[in-house]
């Protein structure tokens, strides 16, 4: 079968690590997973011998398979395909998300999921996407604390896959309960985004050129004006934001 390197068709064959991405999730009978990007259904498989899946897989082809190997499944209401673009069609109800994700979507995909009520994720990434996510030293890493906790649970080698991707991926876990609380989002993401766009600068200066262009005076004081943007961490963005 050829696959789609637009569409990241990377399908996970190792089967160790699907078994440990399946534990990670700790699923029950009473679970519903929301897999995005079911592909030829190897990791679909093992989550359906715990609990009912609803997959999101854009390809047709993909689609037309998963039908033809999950009848069964989809006889009973265990398995429920949706054809289309995971950031364009809503999210059916679901407890959990886990899946080996196409890369290319993974920052709308994120934040799609993030603004969704879940109880657990488990998502297979890039490995430098997964430690932006997890890090604090960038925007990614900021904005996210503010509504989950994310670690990294595993790194997986490029052999995992078929075709091997040419980057190393990695398996992070993803809890909905914000590390940090911001009262203004709207005014928090807007002045993280700026502070990251001028990374050289430091924060005594990045907050004037945000007054003069947004005319939003906030606060920093001395020790915090010196530092660049990757020194502070989500907890000091914040308190810059609420003493606005
Ligand atoms: C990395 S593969 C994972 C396949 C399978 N889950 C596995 O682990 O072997 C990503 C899958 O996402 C599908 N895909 C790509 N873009 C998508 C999108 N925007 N919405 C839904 N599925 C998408 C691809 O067709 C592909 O099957």
């Amino acid at each position: 079968m050829k696959l789609r390197k637009s569409l990241g068709q990377h399908m996970l064959v190792d089967r160790r690590v699907i078994s440990r991405i399946v534990g990670y999730a700790e699923l029950s009978e009473d679970d519903v997973v929301l897999e995005v990007g079911c592909g030829t259904g190897n990791l679909t498989s093992a989550l359906l011998r715990k609990c009912s899946v609803v997959g999101i897989e854009k390809d047709p082809l993909m689609v037309k398979r998963l039908r033809e190997r999950f009848s069964d499944f989809i006889g009973k209401g265990r398995f429920r395909l949706i054809q289309g673009d995971a950031l364009k069609v809503d999210f059916p109800y679901f407890t959990k998300f886990v899946a080996n994700i196409p890369y290319k979507i993974s920052s709308p995909l994120t934040f799609k999921l993030l603004k969704t009520d879940f109880r657990l994720a488990v998502v297979m990434y890039q490995r430098e996407f997964a430690e932006r996510l997890c890090g604090e030293d960038n925007r990614l890493g900021v904005i996210s604390k503010t509504y989950c906790k994310a670690e990294i649970l595993e790194i997986v080698k490029p052999s995992s896959f078929n075709p091997p991707p040419k980057v190393e991926s990695a398996i992070v876990r993803i809890v909905p309960e914000p590390e940090v609380f911001v009262e203004n989002r709207e005014l928090f993401e807007k002045f993280v985004t700026f502070a990251f766009s001028m990374r050289r600068k430091r924060m005594g200066k990045i907050v004037q050129e945000f007054r003069k262009r947004y005319g939003v005076e906030l606060a920093v004081n001395k020790n915090l004006a010196e530092k660049r943007p990757e020194e502070l961490g989500a907890r000091k963005f914040a308190e810059i934001v609420v003493g606005e």
